[in-house]
This record gives C-alpha cells, structure tokens and sequence, in this order.
C-alpha cells in the first residue's frame, strides 16, 4: 500500500515539472563561460584529506515538510563556501521543495564553488534552462529517465555543464555508467519507501571502484559519525537536512568537512 502511495508522489512531481518544462523560455541566451568542476572540486579536496561536502540548500521536502524557514539562500551559501565545501545543491523545484530558479542566480555571482542544480529533469529544456541560469552541474536521475539517460548526460556535456548521476541500485548504477556519466550520486533515499538507508552506498559505491567515476553518497547523512564512517565507499557527500535543520547550518558543515 504504502509503496503505491509514495510511487504516486513521484509519478506526482514528474507530471508538476513537466508543466513547469512547458513554461521554459528557450530563446534566453546561454552565455559561454568556464564552469567550475565539481568532479575536479571533489577530488582535490578528497587528495588534501579534507572530507569532500556539496551542502545543499533546500527549505522543505515531502518526507520533511517545513525543514527552514525561508531566509536568503544567498547568506546560507556564503556560510557553506566559508566552512569549505565542495559545491552547493541547490533545490529549483517550488512545489515540493520550496525551491525557485532565482536562488541559482542569486547564489552564483558571489559563489567560488561549484553550484548543483537539484530539479527532477525530463525534458532537455530543463538542460538548456541550467546553464542559461549560471549553475555549473545538473542533476540527471536515473530511475526518472531511463534508457534515455545516456543521451542526456551527452546533451549535458555538450552544453559544458557535468551531471550527478543519480542512482539507487545495481541496474541503475550500469546504466550510469554504460550511458558516459562522470560523477554518480548514490541515493541512500529509497523513493519508493521514502526511507534512508546508507546500507545502499556500502553496496553500490564498490561497483563504481576502478570505473574511472567519483562517488558521491547522498541523502540520510546525519552528522560527522556518518560522514567516518561511509568514506571508504564514496570519495565525496551531498547533505541537507542536516545541515538546513543546524541553527548555524555553516558551523554543522565545519564539523562534516573535518570529520
Ligand atoms: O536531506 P538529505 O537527507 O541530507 O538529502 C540530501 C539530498 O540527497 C536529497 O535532497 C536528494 C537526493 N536526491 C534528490 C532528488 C530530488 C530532490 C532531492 C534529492
């Protein structure tokens, strides 16, 4: 019951974006820049033995509800970029998350991280819409596009934007790979049950090992014991509520980048 329940949530968020897709206003200019890696972010940050973080800012969710009261994403990122991390996620999606396209253009000018944009994409408008927006990453879900992911980590590359390949089991983490993705995002998040398990990243990160990917465990990291624990499966983290939840969401991130 519950699964069918929670794959109509999904099924609900993917039907939300694609109306918001219809919306996209192609003809805004995408300007050539140099975008910062956030594969390349990761590593040196892992080879310098500092605990590789991309802290995300995301005021609600749906297994959460309300996780911050709003307030400026843009102080919130400045915080993150003085406690050292490795990019920022930041939430687009209005709906289901509280997001908005306008905190990647008020985070970006002052931000000397990589910046992720966190959307559930279905269309390659949304691609094109990222980096008219400034962001230097996309994330690309697997369970969400299927056998069409490689031809949108392709699209992706081609703007010279990277993609986080998100994926939740073996079958996924293939396809990622087999389709050209670089970085992959193992979500401890089951999005069928909405439960976090970071069993998922003990199981998948090692099928990544030796295959030329950098790693990233996202989702149900809940302070610095998880952050010791889990980095002989993965070279680098995404977390959020954690750090959205933290009265100073900078200073739990000090203790996450440390650990
Ligand atoms: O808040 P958490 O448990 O630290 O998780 C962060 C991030 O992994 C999560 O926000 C996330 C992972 N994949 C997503 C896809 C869409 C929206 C959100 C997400």
């Amino acid at each position: 019951m519950e699964v069918t329940k929670v794959t109509a949530m999904l099924d609900l968020i993917v039907e939300s974006t694609r109306r918001r897709v219809k919306e996209i206003d192609s003809s805004v200019p995408v300007e050539e820049r140099q975008i910062q890696s956030l594969e390349k972010s990761i590593r040196t940050r892992k080879q310098n033995g500092v605990n590789p973080v991309i802290a995300e800012i995301k005021f609600r969710s749906p297994s959460e509800g309300l996780i911050r009261s709003y307030e400026d994403p843009a102080g919130i990122a400045s915080g993150y970029v003085d406690a050292g991390c490795a990019g920022i996620s930041v939430l687009t999606n209005p709906e289901f998350f509280g997001g908005d396209n306008s905190f990647i253009e008020k985070i970006r000018p002052q931000t000397a991280v990589p910046v992720l944009r966190k959307d559930f994409v279905v269309d390659e408008a949304q691609v094109r819409e990222t980096a008219a927006l400034g962001a230097d990453a996309v994330l690309l879900i697997a369970a969400v596009l299927g056998e069409e992911l490689g031809g949108f980590i392709e699209y992706t590359h081609g703007f010279g934007l990277e993609a986080l390949v998100e994926v939740h089991d073996e079958a996924e983490m293939e396809n990622a790979i087999s389709g050209g993705a670089r970085i992959i995002g193992i979500n401890n998040r089951n999005l069928k049950t909405m439960k976090t398990e970071l069993e998922t990243t003990r199981r998948l990160g090692p099928l990544a090992a030796g295959r030329g990917v950098t790693v990233v465990c996202e989702s149900g990291i809940t302070g610095p014991a998880d952050i010791r624990e889990m980095r002989k499966c993965c070279d680098g983290f995404l977390v959020g509520t954690y750090l959205m939840k933290a009265e100073d969401p900078a200073k739990a991130l000090e203790g996450l980048v440390c650990a």
